[in-house]
């Protein structure tokens, strides 16, 4: 994802500001099962785009959230070295991200304080899921706890892409999620970047009253 994606038209990004558009984006270690998980949900209902330049696949499916129709685009990226940062672009516009490890390795468990960190680097509010997958390879692991999303208040899912266990309620957990998020955003910098537009505007509408009123914005105030 190093070029410019600016450029490739499945990657025009301002889709998603569209009310029924959302960006669901994963995140975890290589091999903890991302790409399994977006399969098993979608089963034969998909059609995944594949960036392979951007080592990027889009996968695309219509959701529906109360009465109305919803397109979810799941954002899934493949083979990413355990520390390398993900290009801002995946970050950008989400509006949810399912963190996944793999409980047959603990340091993919370990590795979701950098995903976690990198995420909310660039989105600080939109909500987060981590999901343990691949439980059929042991039952056991359900009896312990993890406290990673205790710690940050994110809900946690068990999950199995292989034998399908809980993975269509996450999926859904997230999308209503998503959605909800989008109608209320409550992403900090979403904020400031909407109050600093206002602010702006507020300016440029007094330096224009002023004007009007024959004064200069920067004239000093007159007793
Ligand atoms: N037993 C078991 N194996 C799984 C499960 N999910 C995925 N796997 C296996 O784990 C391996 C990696 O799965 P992927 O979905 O390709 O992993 P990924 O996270 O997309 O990996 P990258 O694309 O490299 O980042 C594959 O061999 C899968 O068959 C699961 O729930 N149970
Ligand atoms: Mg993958």
């Amino acid at each position: 994802m190093a070029n410019d994606v600016g450029s490739i038209p499945e990657l025009d990004q301002q889709k998603y500001d569209a009310e029924e558009q959302v960006k669901i984006i994963c995140l975890g270690d290589s091999a903890v099962g991302k790409s399994k998980l977006m399969e098993r949900f979608l089963m034969d209902d998909y059609c995944p785009q594949q960036l392979s330049t951007f080592a990027l696949t889009l996968y695309k499916y219509t959701a529906t959230v109360g009465n109305k129709a919803v397109v979810v685009d799941f954002w899934d990226t493949a083979g990413q070295e355990r520390f390398q940062s993900m290009h801002p672009s995946y970050y950008h516009k989400a509006h949810a991200c399912i963190l996944v490890f793999d409980v047959q390795r603990k340091i993919t468990y370990k590795n979701l304080v950098t995903w976690y960190k990198e995420l909310r680097e660039y989105r600080p509010e939109i909500p987060c899921c981590v999901v343990a997958n691949k439980i059929d390879a042991d039952m056991k692991v359900t009896q312990r706890s993890f406290n990673f999303s205790k710690k940050h208040g994110l809900p946690f899912y068990f999950v199995s892409a292989a034998d399908g266990t809980n993975v269509v309620k996450m999926f859904r957990d997230m999308i209503k999620r998503a959605v909800d998020y989008k109608q209320n955003p409550s992403d900090f910098m979403d904020e400031v970047m909407q109050e600093l537009e206002n602010f702006d505007l507020h300016k440029k509408e007094e330096n224009s009253e002023a004007e009007e009123d024959g004064l200069k914005a920067e004239s000093p105030e007159l007793d």
